[in-house]
């Protein structure tokens, strides 16, 4: 746990020089005092505030009531005269003795954050969110937001959203490892409308970065239920907009799409990112991989603006990210919910031994004959291979589909939208769909292929096990598979999961990308 987490569980060794400015916020606080009343020590902790907004609407109300006579069995003027010298003597306590009521409230937010296993590093953190109610009595958030929320029929906000979305608010950058399926898309984009308040024809201000099209896609979909009702404009940046719009005349108030194509959009000088305000890079060690390096770096260039918000999300956050996100960003605050890089807690996981390729098609075989349960996910390591066991299951009456990176984007799209509509209930796919999509009950993912890494097998299983409902996950091996077991199993066993203890004494091998050359797959006669 970092040092300044711990000083959040002590509250005891509080350093007075080093939050002296927040001091003497409450030092010279008088009740008129305005210099005091958009500020409270808690940037954004609007408590005081809400008292004195309920305080300044009492007043009001005392000022109509003093004219008409008191409401019947409700004398405004005693509840409101009873409350204010509560808030009198509150206040007071608050003048007499700050330190006590900033050790109130950190003692509060940390017990706050250990029930939702939050764990936080950075200077000044803000308060995490006890309901979405709170976006609009600390925030002001506009209304139609909290109406989408709860038609899309969010109670309260995930341990993800209750921290990163105050900390995104309170106008810092930050990095957030959370598992999957635990709500990390609304936590980047609630905060991002609710700061860019209205639609504008300033052109572009948010941009949303995604590995792969289907999750821009995904993202874009989410955004806009998010906005319904509003005049925002959330646009998905596909092939025929790069090539035809005019981004220049373009109502686009926030842009989600791939590094790819965005890239191209930046160097043909068709789009200007000098307004942009926030920069979410999704799926963030996704993007920071050698493959996109490049294209990250001419977007996070273009979007020249000095006061960007830029965020990273994603369920697994490497070392390695986390100091290159540090190197880019100002006084960012972490947010790690549960440990990092885990798998969810959710996913009940089962390795599978199968000996020979032939052995994978019949325990594949077997498994769906004494229960098939779909919707079903099955992940293989190359395109080639996903063809092959597409082709080897079509024939047979399950209703099965394949998505993988040689298809033309409309047959991706296609093959998402079928799954997505339960037309197909198995879907085999190759790894450009292993993170962030989010399709409603998968009950079972089966990792066909070994996984090539840690976290390629913690999003693959991830598919399943979303927003609190259990899934399950078999990872198929082989004997080239065996090296690799020990290290799916620490993940294993970190999310709570039984691995036998003959391969917990295996030794850790250091991951490379572990694609081994397998025997095809392919039981038909092959043409001559
Ligand atoms: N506050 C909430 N309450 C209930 N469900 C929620 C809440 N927020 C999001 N969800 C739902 O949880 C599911 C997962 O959300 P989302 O796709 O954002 O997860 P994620 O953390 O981005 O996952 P991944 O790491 O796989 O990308 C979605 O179906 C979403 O509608």
């Amino acid at each position: 746990m970092e040092k300044s987490a711990n000083f959040l569980f002590g509250g005891t060794n509080f350093n007075k020089k080093k939050f002296a400015p927040d001091f003497a916020k409450f030092k010279n606080r008088t009740e008129d005092d305005d210099s005091n009343k958009k500020v409270s020590f808690f940037e954004d902790e609007a408590e005081p505030e809400q008292e004195k907004e309920k305080v300044v609407s009492s007043k009001k109300r005392k000022r109509k009531s003093s004219k008409s006579e008191p409401v019947e069995g409700f004398d405004v003027f005693k509840s409101s005269k009873k409350a204010k010298t509560e808030k009198e003597n509150t206040k007071n306590e608050i003048l007499e003795n700050p330190q006590k009521e900033l050790n109130r409230r950190m003692e509060r937010d940390a017990l706050s954050r250990k029930q939702y296993n939050i764990h936080v590093s950075g200077n000044n953190i803000p308060p995490p969110l006890k309901s979405f109610a709170e976006l609009s009595s600390r925030y002001g958030c506009q209304g139609y937001i909290l109406r989408n929320l709860a038609e899309l029929g969010f109670k309260e906000p995930t341990p993800i959203q209750r921290q990163a979305i105050p900390v995104l608010l309170s106008g810092r950058e930050c990095f957030a490892c959370a598992p999957t399926g635990s709500g990390k898309t609304i936590a980047f984009i609630c905060p991002m409308l609710i700061k860019l308040q209205r639609p504008s024809t300033d052109g572009i201000r948010a941009v949303i970065l995604s590995p792969v099209r289907e999750l821009a896609a995904q993202t874009a979909r989410e955004g806009k239920k998010l906005i319904k009702g509003s005049k925002f404009h959330i646009r998905l940046m596909t092939k025929t907009l790069l090539k035809t719009a005019d981004f220049s005349k373009l109502r686009c108030d926030v842009l989600i799409s791939t590094p790819m194509r965005l890239k191209r959009a930046i160097k043909d000088k068709k789009i200007d990112l000098s307004k942009v305000e926030y920069l979410v890079l999704d799926e963030s060690d996704k993007l920071f991989e050698q493959s996109l390096l490049k294209q990250i770096d001419w977007v996070v260039k273009a979007c020249s603006n000095p006061s960007i918000i830029r965020s990273l999300f994603s369920a697994t956050l490497p070392d390695s990210v986390e100091e290159l996100a540090r190197s880019i960003m100002h006084d960012a605050v972490r947010v790690i919910i549960g440990r990092k890089n885990t798998a969810s807690e959710t996913v009940k996981q089962k390795l599978v031994f199968a000996g020979t390729e032939e052995g994978k098609l019949l325990a594949l075989r077997q498994s769906f004959a004494e229960s098939l349960n779909p919707p079903v996910l099955i992940f293989l390591q190359s395109k080639e291979r996903a063809k092959e066991l597409y082709d080897e299951l079509k024939c047979e009456n399950i209703r099965v589909g394949v998505i993988h990176s040689d298809l033309p984007p409309g047959e991706r799209e296609k093959a998402v939208d079928r799954f997505r509509a339960g037309e197909t209930w198995v879907l085999i796919a190759t790894d450009v769909i292993a993170r962030g999509m989010d399709f409603k009950g998968i009950n079972f993912v089966i990792n066909y292929d070994f996984p090539d890494s840690a976290s390629a097998y913690i999003h693959r299983i991830g598919r399943s096990g979303r927003a609190g409902r259990s899934g399950e996950a078999i990872t198929f091996y082989t004997e080239e598979d065996v090296p690799f077991l020990r290290n799916i199993a620490n993940t294993m066993t970190s999310s709570g999961c039984e691995v036998p203890s003959w391969i917990m004494s295996l030794k850790k091998k250091k991951w490379r990308k572990h694609r081994p050359r397998r025997d095809s797959i392919s039981t038909l006669p092959k043409a001559d």
